[in-house]
């Protein structure tokens, strides 16, 4: 039986299967992330990458398995249920506000309900000025507070859609090719994003620039027809025979 209390994984996932029609996407997979972790999924298309990130958010219902976060089973849990619980996740696209500027992007986002004295709206107004302008600066946004969302560049719109994430605090992050069409040097700028994201949270990542990879992996899965097919250090996996075989060989 999973000890789904065990302090030293963030997220632990155990014979996690998902079966399309008879076709397992998933097939009997078991991970787990540490805290302040950057977990790096890599593999072929096809691999089942996204279905794993969509049984975690609860996108997607398993057909069986364990997933467990901080003592929460969140296979039982509804997809806002899990984001709640501290589960953030970041698809592929960018899903930014246009007509609004990255103030009002990231003050959206913050968690509402969180003080207990409603009345005290000048206190929480403060409170989150300022953790919208430590998060804009963060993404590299401090200075664009009022620039409206649609004039930002496409790696900027990402890091806003990070910072709308990282403003609900989550101690999980996950994020699907979040570098896909930025330029070389937006790409190092994400990679150090989340090298300082990691200080206080952990990090899922699906990704295929290997250059990436290698500037934020604490580790790499590499999966491949739904189940691990090795795991470790980034220099591990890259001379993993198998790995070669199936996915860096190509
Ligand atoms: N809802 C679904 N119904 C049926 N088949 C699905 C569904 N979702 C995913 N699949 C299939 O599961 C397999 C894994 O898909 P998935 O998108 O997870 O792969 P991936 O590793 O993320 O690939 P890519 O790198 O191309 O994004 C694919 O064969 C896909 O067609």
């Amino acid at each position: 039986m999973l000890d789904v209390t065990n302090p030293n994984y963030v997220l632990m996932v155990e014979g996690l299967t998902v079966s399309f029609d008879g076709f397992k996407a998933v097939n009997d997979l078991s991970f787990y992330v540490e805290p302040n972790e950057c977990r790096v999924i890599i593999g072929p298309n096809g691999a089942g990458k996204t279905t794993v990130l969509d049984l975690i958010c609860g996108r997607t219902k398993a057909t069986s398995g364990n997933v467990a976060f901080k003592g929460q089973d969140l296979l039982k849990m509804r997809e806002d249920q899990i984001v709640h619980a501290g589960v953030g996740r970041k698809f592929q696209t960018p899903s930014v506000y246009e007509d609004l500027s990255v103030f009002a992007n990231l003050e959206l986002s913050f968690p509402k309900g969180h003080g207990v004295f409603g009345a005290l709206f000048f206190k929480r107004d403060a409170e989150v000025r300022e953790r919208i302008q430590e998060i804009a600066e963060m993404i590299f946004l401090g200075d664009q507070l009022t620039q409206k969302a649609a004039f930002l560049s496409h790696g900027q719109k990402q890091w806003l859609e990070i910072g709308m994430l990282l403003i609900q605090d989550p101690e999980l992050l996950m994020l699907d090719e979040p570098v896909a069409g930025m330029s070389v040097a937006e790409r190092k700028k994400t990679a150090e994003l989340l090298n300082r994201i990691i200080a206080d949270r952990s990090v899922i990542v699906i990704e295929h620039d290997m250059g990436f990879v290698a500037d934020i992996a604490t580790r790499v899965t590499v999966l491949h027809q739904g189940k691990v097919l090795s795991e470790g250090s980034m220099d591990h996996v890259q001379n993993d025979p198998k790995v070669v075989e199936v996915y860096l060989g190509h």
